[in-house]
């Protein structure tokens, strides 16, 4: 589904991702994990293409898309929850998951945010799909209340919905557990193993090891902008490299 070969990139002449490289399989769960500062975030930018790559190749279905920019990529089947994503408080849930079936295209997006009326005829089969991609995250009862009053784990699972209104292939999603508490986390990892089980592929970048190692199929570990380790939960766990960048080496 997705393929990184030895892909960098530094700032200032310091690199945040040196040659790093993962394949992540058709239906697969990936975890991606590492100490502060391991190059996460700037993985995950360089994937949807928020960032550039100094080098290295990156495919989605075997199509090159390095150079595309996110639009481009999202229409072949990328789909994001970033960190702390846009919630237009004063629209309903509906009105926000249902721009997410416009981020294929920025201007469709932009048109989307704002109503246009060129949008008006398509709106009501993407009020199919954002009812449908509600349904699938547990929010139908909320669809037709404003978003700024939903609990934040209910606009976690809102913002898991916007991403599924685009139809994704691969769904992205950066540190989605921040911030909730443990019901809300369980009520995720639970949203997860559902989409999961319906075949769809996941990258998951996670500060929170226990929940990535509950989600994951594997888990590819940063430390200092280069794969450290990569492997089964097991496997990871049993890492003596993964051991000590975590917790320092042993005096
Ligand atoms: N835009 C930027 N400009 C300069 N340096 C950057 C930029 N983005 C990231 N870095 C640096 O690259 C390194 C990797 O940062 P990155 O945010 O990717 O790590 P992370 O694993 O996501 O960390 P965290 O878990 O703290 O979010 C860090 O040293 C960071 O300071």
């Amino acid at each position: 589904m997705l393929s990184v070969q030895e892909v960098s990139r530094s700032f200032g002449g310091v690199y945040a991702v040196r040659d790093v490289s993962l394949d992540i399989a058709d239906g697969e769960v990936r975890g991606v994990i590492g100490p502060n500062g391991a190059g996460k975030s700037t993985l995950f930018h360089l994937i949807t293409g928020h960032l550039a790559t100094d080098r290295g190749a990156i495919s989605l279905r075997s199509a090159n898309v390095d150079r595309l920019p996110p639009h481009r990529r999202a229409a072949l089947g990328m789909s994001i929850v970033f960190q702390g994503a846009r919630v237009f408080r004063g629209m309903t849930v509906r009105e926000n998951v249902m721009v997410g079936a416009h981020s294929r295209t920025r201007a469709g997006f932009v048109s989307a945010a704002l109503r246009l009326p060129r949008h008006r005829r398509d709106e009501r089969e993407i009020a199919r799909r954002a009812d449908e991609a509600l349904a699938r995250v547990g929010l139908t009862a909320w669809a037709d209340r404003q978003a700024g009053l939903l609990p934040l784990g209910q606009q976690r699972s809102m913002q898991v919905a916007r991403a599924l209104c685009a139809e994704p292939r691969l769904l992205l999603l950066d540190e989605p557990a921040s911030g909730l508490r443990a019901g809300e986390r369980e009520a995720l990892a639970v949203l997860i193993e559902e989409l999961r089980a319906a075949g769809l592929t996941i990258m998951l970048i996670e500060h929170d090891v226990a929940f990535v190692t509950r989600l994951a199929d594997r888990i590819t570990v940063l430390d200092l902008g280069r794969v450290i380790a990569e492997g089964t939960p097991g496997e990871i766990r049993a890492d003596p490299l993964v051991v000590s960048a975590y917790l320092g080496e042993p005096e």
